[in-house]
Formats: C-alpha cells, sequence, structure tokens
C-alpha cells in the first residue's frame, strides 16, 4: 500500500520582506499537539480564516538537517528493503523548492537531494561491511528534466539534445525513458561531479529556449541495487524539484510561457490527484495520466511519497498560497468557517475589505484553486504586475549549483563509497533551476526582471487597464482558459466554469476532467473512467493542437475577449456597474453567447437595471432569480469564488441553463422530513431512486442542487465518482454505498435526502 505525506515548510524571510506582511502560520489542532495546520486569511474577507490541514509544517526556522531527519531519513530504511522514495519539492518560484531539494553549499544549508546520498552511501558501506562484502550495493544516478512535456536527459550536454526529447516505452510493465543515460556513482563527491555538471546543462539548455530552467520539473533518481549472490533487489529513490506553480496571471504571458504553463499545469494537475488517490486508498492512482508520474511509477511498488510543499509566507504570495494549499491539502482541507455560507455572500460586494492595504488590490485573480495555476488572463496580468512590483525573491544562499563555473570547491564530506554501479533504466530527476550562488536567482524569463516573483497578491489592476497587447491569439486563450477550467474543476474548486467570459469555448465546463497529459492512459479498466480518460484525452489533444498551431489571425474576438477579462475584474473588485458595462460591451462579439448573456443579466438584475429581453433573444434570468437567489446560493456564483477556492468567476451555466429541480442549497427552506431515511434506503424509494440518479449522474449542476451542497462538496463528489468509474461501473446503488465515499457522511446523505424529500412534499 502506497503512502504519502504532505508536509509544510515555510521559507523566511528575505532582504525586504516584512514581519508585518507575514499572513500565514502554522498551528495545532490542539495544545500539545505538534504543528500541522496551516492558517491563512481569505483573500476577500480577513476575519475570515482558512485552515489546512497537513501531516506536519515547518516553521520557518526549520533547518535543513531537522527537516530531512523528520521527514526523509525515517524512509531510508524502508528504500534498502526495496521500496520506492519519491520526494516531491511543491511551490511557487521563490518559496524555497530548490533550497529544500538542492541547498546550498555550506554543509548545513545541504538539502534534501545531497543529505539524501550521503545517507545512501552511509548505509551501503555499513550493509557492505556487516555482511562482510556478501552484499554489494550499487547506486546510479539518472538526472533529467521534463520540459514542456518532453523528457531530457541532464547528465548529457544540451547538445545531444532532439527538439522531441526522449521517448518513452513500456517494458515489462514498467515505463522506460529510452536512451537516458545512467551514471555510477562511487560516493558523494562523484554525485557532486554529476550533479553540479548536471545542473549546468539544465541552465544552459534553458537560456538556449529563451527559458528558465525553473519552468522544467527536474528529476534525479538514485538508484539503489542491493546483490548478494544471485539474488538483486533494487529500488530508487527520486527526489524531484517541481516547477513554479505560480499563476501565470501574474507574469508576462507570452506564447511560449503559456505552452510551458500548459505543460506544467498538466503535469502537476496529475502529481496532484496521484496524490489525492494515494492518499484516499485508492486503488487506481492515476500516474499514468502524465509523463512525470509515468516515469517515476508514482504510488507504485508500495512506495512512499512525501510532498513538501514549500510556502513563502508574505501577503505579497497570498493568492498563490491559497491556490498551493488547496493543491495539497485538498483532501485535508479544512475551512474553519463556513466559508460556503451564505452570509458570507451576502455581505457587501466584497470590497476585498479584509486584507487591506495593498494585498487587495490585486483581486482580480481568484486563488487558484488548485490548478496549479493555469491562467489565462494575460492582460490583467501585465497589468497587475506591473503595479504589483513585488520584491522577489533572490537566492540567499549559493545553491548545491548550477552554476558552472562556481562548484569547484564545494567540500562535501563524502562518506563512504559503494561498489560498482551497474547501469540501468531510468528514473526521474528533475533539474532544478540552477542558481548560483549568492546570486539573485535567474528570475523567470517570464517574469520582469530582477526579482524572480512578482507574486504579489495584489489587488487588482482595475478595470480600465487593458493592456491591449495580447500576445497570444484567441484560440489560444481559449485553449487555455478551457485547460484551467478542467483544473479548476476536477480540483473541486466548486465554482464552476469561471472562465467562461472569457472564454466562449464551446467546451462543456463540467466535466471532471483529469488534465491528461497527451501520454497514453493507463490501462483504465472499463466504463466512466475509460470513458473520461477518452474525453480528457480528447480535449486535451485538440487544446494542444491549438496551442501549437500557427496563430491565427485575430477574428476580432480579442477586443471582446479584452472587454470580457476587464469586465470580469471589475466584477471581482465590487464594481458590478462597470462589470455590466464591460460585459454589455463585449456582448456585440459573442452574439449570443449564453454564459455571457447570464452574467449580463444576473448583473441588471442584482442592480436593479433591467430585466427581460436582452437584445439577442437570448435567454435572461427573470426577474425574481437574481439578488434573491444569489444569496441563498452557497457558491458556484461570484461571491463564492474565493471561497471555493476557485479562479474563475461564476458558473452563469446553470443559471442561465435553468436550474436543476431540486432545491438550490442556499434556499432557505425549511426541511420537512418525510418519512425516515433510514426506511427508504433500503427499499429503494422513489426518493431514494432520484437521490441515487442525481449523484450518478456527475452533473454537477444537479448534485449542487441536492440540499447541503456546495460547489466544493458537489465537485469532490463527482471527482470521487470519475475515479472510481472503473469499479462497478462507477455508479453508486444505494444510500448506504453513498455513505462510504469520501466526505459523504451519514448526514449530508440524509440532507440532500431530505431536501428531495421536501422538493417532493
Ligand atoms: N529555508 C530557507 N532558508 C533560507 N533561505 C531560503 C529558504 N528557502 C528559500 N530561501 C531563499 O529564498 C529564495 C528562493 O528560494 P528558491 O530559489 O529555493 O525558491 P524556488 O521555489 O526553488 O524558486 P524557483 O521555482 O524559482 O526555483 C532563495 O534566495 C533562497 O535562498
Amino acid at each position: 500500500m502506497p503512502t504519502v505525506r504532505t508536509v509544510v515548510r515555510f521559507r523566511p524571510l528575505l532582504e525586504k520582506e516584512l514581519d508585518k506582511d507575514v499572513i500565514v502560520r502554522a498551528d495545532r489542532v490542539e495544545a500539545g499537539k505538534p504543528l500541522t495546520l496551516v492558517k491563512i486569511p481569505s483573500p476577500k474577507n480577513g476575519a475570515e480564516e482558512f485552515s489546512f490541514a497537513f501531516n506536519s509544517v515547518y516553521e520557518q526556522a526549520t533547518s535543513q538537517e531537522e527537516l530531512f531527519t523528520a521527514e526523509v531519513a525515517p524512509h531510508m530504511k524502508a528504500l534498502f528493503q526495496g521500496l520506492d522514495v519519491t520526494i516531491f519539492a511543491y511551490g511557487v518560484t521563490g518559496t524555497g523548492k530548490t533550497h529544500t531539494m538542492r541547498g546550498g553549499l555550506r554543509l548545513a544549508e545541504r538539502g534534501v537531494i545531497p543529505r539524501l546520498l550521503s545517507n545512501v552511501f552511509r548505509r551501503g558501506k555499513k550493509i557492505t561491511k556487516d555482511t562482510d562484502g556478501a552484499t554489494m550495493v550499487d547506486v546510479a544516478l539518472s538526472y533529467y528534466e521534463i520540459y514542456n512535456d518532453k523528457v531530457y536527459d541532464l547528465l548529457e550536454p544540451p547538445e545531444k539534445r532532439t527538439p522531441a526529447g526522449l521517448p518513452l516505452r513500456e517494458k515489462d510493465g514498467k515505463t522506460m525513458v529510452v536512451g537516458l543515460s545512467e551514471r555510477s556513482c562511487e560516493d558523494l563527491k562523484d554525485f557532486e561531479r554529476l550533479y553540479i555538471e548536471a545542473n549546468n546543462n539544465r541552465v544552459t539548455a534553458a537560456t538556449k529556449l529563451n527559458a528558465h530552467s525553473s519552468r522544467s520539473h527536474a528529476i534525479l533518481r538514485v538508484k539503489v541495487t542491493q546483490t548478494t549472490g544471485d539474488m538483486v533487489k533494487e529500488s530508487t529513490a527520486s527526489a524531484i524539484d517541481l516547477a513554479g506553480s505560480e499563476d501565470n496571471r501574474r507574469t508576462d504571458n507570452g506564447k511560449e510561457r503559456l505552452v510551458e504553463s500548459a505543460a506544467i499545469n498538466k503535469s502537476l494537475f496529475v502529481l496532484s490527484q496521484c496524490i489525492d488517490a494515494i492518499s484516499r486508498g485508492d486503488k487506481r492512482i492515476p500516474y499514468r495520466e502524465s509523463k512525470m508520474t509515468r516515469i517515476l511509477s508514482l504510488g507504485q511498488n508500495n512506495g512512499i511519497t512525501v510532498m513538501i510543499l514549500n510556502l513563502a509566507p508574505i501577503r505579497s504570495y497570498h493568492l498563490d498560497t491559497l491556490s498551493s494549499l488547496n493543491v495539497s491539502s485538498r483532501a485535508k482541507r479544512i475551512e474553519v468557517r463556513e466559508i460556503e455560507n451564505e452570509i458570507v455572500y451576502k455581505q457587501a460586494p466584497r470590497t476585498n475589505s479584509g486584507l487591506g492595504g495593498i494585498s487587495m488590490l490585486r483581486q482580480p485573480l481568484r486563488p487558484l484553486n488548485n490548478a496549479h495555476n493555469v491562467h489565462t488572463g494575460t492582460l490583467a496580468a501585465k497589468a497587475a504586475e506591473k503595479a504589483e512590483k513585488a520584491d522577489k525573491p533572490v537566492k540567499a544562499f549559493a545553491v548545491y549549483t548550477d552554476k558552472k563555473p562556481s562548484v569547484a570547491t564545494r567540500t562535501i564530506i563524502a562518506p563512504s563509497a559503494n561498489t560498482s554501479v551497474p547501469r540501468q533504466p531510468l528514473q526521474p530527476k528533475r533539474p532544478s533551476e540552477t542558481t548560483s550562488d549568492t546570486l539573485p536567482r535567474p528570475s523567470k524569463l517570464a517574469r520582469p526582471t530582477g526579482q524572480s516573483l512578482l507574486r504579489q497578491p495584489q489587488p487588482v489592476q482595475i478595470p480600465q487597464s487593458p493592456p491591449k497587447q495580447i500576445s497570444i491569439t484567441p484560440d489560444q486563450i481559449e485553449a487555455m482558459v478551457e485547460k484551467k477550467v478542467a483544473e479548476i474543476l476536477a480540483s473541486r474548486a466548486a465554482a464552476e466554469a469561471a472562465e467562461a467570459a472569457s472564454a466562449p469555448p464551446p467546451a462543456p465546463v463540467a466535466e471532471p476532467t483529469l488534465t491528461t497529459p497527451t501520454t497514453p492512459t493507463s490501462a483504465t479498466a472499463s466504463g466512466t473512467q475509460n470513458e473520461i480518460s477518452e474525453e480528457v484525452k480528447r480535449r486535451l489533444e485538440a487544446l494542444e493542437r491549438r496551442i501549437d498551431s500557427e496563430s491565427r489571425a485575430d477574428d476580432g474576438r480579442s477586443e471582446g475577449l479584452r472587454l470580457l477579462l476587464q469586465a470580469r475584474q471589475a466584477k471581482e473588485q465590487g464594481d458590478d456597474e462597470g462589470a455590466l458595462a464591460l460585459y454589455e460591451r463585449a456582448l456585440p462579439f459573442f452574439p449570443g453567447q449564453a454564459k455571457l448573456l447570464g452574467k449580463i443579466e444576473r448583473l441588471r438584475v442584482k442592480l436593479g437595471v433591467v430585466v427581460g429581453d436582452n437584445g439577442e433573444g437570448g435567454r435572461v434570468v427573470v426577474e425574481g432569480k437574481g439578488k434573491r437567489e444569489r444569496k441563498g446560493r452557497v457558491s458556484g456564483d461570484e461571491d463564492g469564488e474565493y471561497q471555493d477556492g476557485t479562479e474563475a468567476d461564476i458558473d452563469e451555466e446553470e443559471d442561465v441553463a435553468g436550474r436543476s429541480p431540486v432545491r438550490g442549497k442556499g434556499q432557505k427552506k425549511k426541511v420537512v422530513r418525510v418519512g425516515g431515511l433510514e426506511e427508504e434506503d433500503e427499499t429503494a424509494s422513489p426518493r431514494v431512486k432520484q437521490l441515487l440518479q442525481i449523484v450518478n449522474s456527475k452533473d454537477l449542476v444537479l448534485i449542487k442542487g441536492l440540499h447541503g451542497f456546495g460547489a466544493k462538496k458537489a465537485q469532490d463528489l463527482v471527482d470521487c465518482l470519475t475515479l472510481r468509474g472503473d469499479e462497478e461501473s462507477g455508479r453508486v446503488e444505494s444510500l448506504a454505498q453513498l455513505r462510504t465515499l469520501p466526505g459523504m457522511g451519514g448526514r449530508a446523505v440524509e440532507r440532500a435526502f431530505e431536501g428531495l424529500a421536501i422538493a417532493a412534499v
């Protein structure tokens, strides 16, 4: 049974970062217990605080040694017993991933990777000694990066790379990277030499592409082979410095960067799905859905996975931090307050009060809930960025390498040596971005200069700054939006199709799409799972075709998209009137677009401006459906965005398409219980059937309409049903079975049932 630990590490404040800007804190469930909670205020309402649970939380002062001792060292024994150990560093650029994995040159600053190697060599040596030489331990390294979904060998010079990267092949049920080199490693000095050289390769290659190495996943694979006579035991430790998970809306989104982001987001999304699946104990782990997880065989071999979420605890990372937290602790997320509570929504037009100050300005972007960032908002991003100008962290220490020249002096104490090393297939390894010593970390090209990060949860750039220069075509924007939506949905962020406005695409946002990489899917069994995988693949392929295709002439929608984005920003800032005006101006560019019409109508109703025909012949929300109803909704509407952790704004789909027959969650009707659920359960009454039918429809809108369901809960259920798709046809056959699903305790089922009962009455 594979296991996973998800832990958080706060990085200390860097120069120029102030204590007063610290907004994230570690906490305990109760006095005397270890730190396992991360608390962070809501971006929209500072009085509200979100809480996320992890296996462990490490505060700023945590040293490299402490982290290694607590989170990695305990698994070394298992590694030598034959289990695979995989350690990821996840987080936004500048939060300390590279520091955590690679670390600095000084002994105390060495990160997980050199410590891991040191430990491996030491243990290997000891085993050989303890067995009087009967057991030989060989260590071999592979180090590769995955950039734009292509695999490149970092142990080979960049000149040897081919544009297509290294192909994958299945062999004996395992995925191999064809042609990936593997180097025998005798001791720590050996490792150091290889590692530094490889990191230099990574930087050089990235530079040639005018990219930044942080935009790739760097995967170091350490293969440990223990040979005793004829018996060979092999296991691997993989250490992955993941690509930054930042919000592209806050970066310079050139076409290349968007393509990069699409690849990064896709793989990070699948990774989070795998982590979730492992932590839930699912039999099926979707590791084949992305190249990285597939090569790693993540969650197989009873492996142990440790996900270290790196966070910068300051305000300028607010939204990105929320996004990361959402992704990393999905299964454990806890809302300190009922964020789905309608009251939250009713409050004044979220003027972004809470946090006050700067941080609020940049609210147009929602916490990407999870989705590892994908974003579309090119325009807003640019504008916002300029305004933000956050100080980016600079590497404050000499990083364990990357720098061509440097290195020479690293004095790492090399413990022992091992035997020779056999050659073997690959394993992932990821070149992290390198960096060098004390120099400021190479800023991501995508970002504005010098400082590497732009993150600043800053407030929005307001509506009217329409940075006109869209560097990508509408189709590409559309494609990215579509992808984002998929991720958002899948990540359960409830809110649904938010991107709608910006994405006129037809894509039925609703599916819990697994952003599948182009790679083949695993042998997903039957039924739903397969269908979904196919559907996801189909969509992804379509997206990728679009992204890769030549830029097409702007068909005139650029202007419309720009207006939509501005409108969305305005709305997020509480400027409903401005938003309405902008949406109306955008309408001619998307005549008849249902989602857009829905937005306009809702705003009209809300502002008391109008109601009725919109002149487009499209459906409009009719009186009585406006404000009143919106208040009652728990999520899925603009007001719920943040609470839901969703990035997009709204869910016009339901409103436009008509509500489900079941009552909306927000509606405060009294529950009149008709007949005990207990009785109904076994008898499969019409109401039970109706409930199961809704559940099995996997229709977000319908499920959200169930009593007691919010957007998140609905999405969780859909995801859960999807993931178990191949089992039992993915259908839930009884209420008892429904109760066994994650998040569907007896009370939840009862409430949903009661809601139906009322409806029936
Ligand atoms: N635990 C820590 N102690 C001291 N400094 C740290 C720590 N974590 C991060 N830093 C510093 O913060 C800055 C950013 O860290 P780092 O480069 O590791 O981030 P990153 O997440 O790897 O970013 P990128 O995605 O750009 O590679 C660096 O200057 C680094 O030295």
